[in-house]
């Protein structure tokens, strides 16, 4: 009996600890194995992923999701599934979606010579069956090297700080047309209605000011046909291009509708923005156009060992990254501003200290609103058109705790990071002093708020958009007070855009 108790006592005192040890051991020791072994596989998303054709069934008919509000399905599927989600495309080849701050930071703060973003799939396979057109898949779509050497050759005229300042007497005036044009068309009670189609006259008339250096009347108040062909074929070409990466794959098999939808509007694309380029050299060679206009044409038309198919379709990818995005950042922007009114009031006694009356905005100008600025940067981060940023990872990374490798997809989801509480105090609301400190603007969350992406593969016409932003907000809030009926909806076009004609109240200032 005693020798029993002395058994137990025995197991309790020393067997057990060491049990208890041992247990412990072999717990961590698996759960070492498993945190080790967590890879791509790992990472929950939406189920089932079917053989060859993956997960994108989510967003069709047998799907929960729609095609058009893909940026809420991203909002859910983080809900369902957690902070990292992975789906699958084509093949079954891994797609991985990142929340978390400090992978999103992780993975766009990898130093790289040549970031690689995934090519628009579609666009690369319809480019690469038309040599007569294309030699390379184009600055946006082509990677290493080849993407290396066109950026070299193409941007620096378009990103350099005197271009774009040379640019101002110019914007300026597109501007003032812009406002002219709201003016006739607004009806009796002020209202413009279908605004983005104005909104992308604009951002059609001020690219191409830009990138060909001469105005196309694209403001003037009779619709210009060539200008509604071209807006509408982008967007058709921005849907195709969601349709075709985010819907199942049968375009590789044979030409599905969004196929021949993407190649109608390349085409028509190359078409119209061939003419204006053709018009453009006409004139560039009987008229000799302005030098302080024509440089950022001039350069691409002389880059040194670039095939002219080369500068035609660099000239026609700057025209068409510009239209829509433009367009959709102007509606987002005067919205934010229309239903806050006490922020269009300081905005509006901001200019009105800064240039009074209706004098041209110079430079100094804008550099010194900073409320301005502000609120640009706000509109940014609540509403951008870019959602995402996408990569693919060039070496192995554990992101939030799963082991993925080079060669992975990866997209990070800046704006729904932008929209939590623990990225930015009252997240939800629009609050362009966030970005001020002591009167200075202050470019926090340089990873989190990249409406142009970042590092190596920025957007090369950031510069000149954030200046024609800033000319555009300031001469309308000069000039009227903004209003905007009911609630904005959004939808997904591969960027964000407004879902139906919106309708903008311009009151003029009585003053
Ligand atoms: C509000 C207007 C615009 C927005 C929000 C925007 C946004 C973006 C974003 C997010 C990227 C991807 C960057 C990355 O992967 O890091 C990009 C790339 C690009 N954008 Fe823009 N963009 C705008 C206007 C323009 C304009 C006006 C031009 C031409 C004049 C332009 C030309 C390009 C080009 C060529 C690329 C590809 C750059 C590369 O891969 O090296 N964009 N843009």
């Amino acid at each position: 009996m005693i020798l029993m108790i002395l058994k137990g006592q025995f197991v309790k005192c020393i067997w057990r600890p060491v049990l208890r040890c041992n247990l412990k051991l072999n717990f961590l020791f698996t759960a070492q194995l498993q945190h080790r072994r967590r890879s791509v596989r790992d990472i929950p998303g939406p189920r089932p992923a079917l053989p060859v054709l993956g997960t994108r069934w989510i967003y069709s008919v047998f799907g929960r999701y729609k095609m058009n509000q893909i940026h809420e399905a991203y909002r859910d599927m983080f809900q369902r599934y957690g902070r990292i989600i992975r789906e699958e495309a084509f093949w079954n080849f891994p797609v991985v979606s990142l929340l978390e701050r400090r992978d999103i930071e992780a993975v766009l703060k990898q130093p790289s010579k040549y970031p690689l973003r995934p090519p628009t799939e579609v666009i690369a396979y319809y480019r690469q069956s038309r040599p007569d057109r294309y030699t390379t898949l184009g600055i946006v779509n082509e990677q290493g090297e080849k993407w290396h050497m066109l950026r070299n050759i193409l941007t620096p005229e378009l990103t350099s700080a005197k271009t774009i300042q040379r640019f101002l007497p110019e914007l300026n005036l597109v501007a003032e047309d812009f406002i002219s044009l709201l003016r006739t068309t607004r009806d009796k009670q002020n209202m413009v209605a279908g605004f983005e189609e104005m909104a992308n006259r604009m951002g059609l008339e001020s690219t191409c000011t830009l990138i060909l250096g001469r105005r196309m009347g694209f403001l003037d108040s009779e619709v210009d046909p060539l200008a509604a062909r071209l807006a509408s074929a982008v967007k058709n070409h921005f849907c195709a291009s969601r349709d075709t990466f985010y819907g199942l794959p049968f375009w590789k098999v044979f030409p599905t509708r969004a196929y021949k939808m993407l190649v109608n509007s390349e085409d028509q694309i190359y078409d119209i923005v061939s003419e204006l380029v053709e018009s453009a050299l006409k004139e560039e060679r009987d008229t000799c156009a302005l030098d302080a206009v024509s440089s950022v044409f001039m350069s691409v038309l002389n880059a040194p060992g670039l095939d002219v198919r080369e500068k035609k379709s660099a000239i026609i990818d700057f025209i068409a990254a510009g239209i829509q995005t433009l367009g959709n950042t102007v509606v987002f922007v005067l919205y934010l501003i229309a239903k806050h009114p006490r922020v269009q009031e300081r905005l509006y006694e901001e200019m009105h200290q800064l240039a009074p009356g209706r004098c041209p905005l110079r430079a100094e100008t804008l550099r010194s609103a900073t409320y301005l600025q502000a609120c640009i940067m706000e509109a940014f981060r609540v509403l951008p058109t870019a959602t995402c940023v996408a990569r693919i990872l060039e070496t192995e990374m554990e992101l939030s705790e799963y082991q993925l490798s080079p060669g992975t997809v990866v997209l990070c989801h800046t704006w729904l990071a932008c929209q939590e509480e623990a990225n930015f105090t009252s997240a939800s609301e629009f609050l362009p002093e966030r970005w001020l400190h002591d009167g200075e603007l202050m470019r926090t969350s340089p990873f989190l708020v990249v409406p142009f992406g970042c590092g190596r593969r920025i957007c090369p016409g950031k510069r000149f958009v954030e200046q024609e932003l800033h000319l555009v907000l300031a001469k309308i809030v000069r000039e009227f007070h903004v209003d905007f009926e009911g609630e904005l909806d959004l939808q997904f076009e591969f960027l964000l855009a407004p879902q139906a004609p919106t309708n903008f109240i311009f009151r003029d200032r009585n003053e």
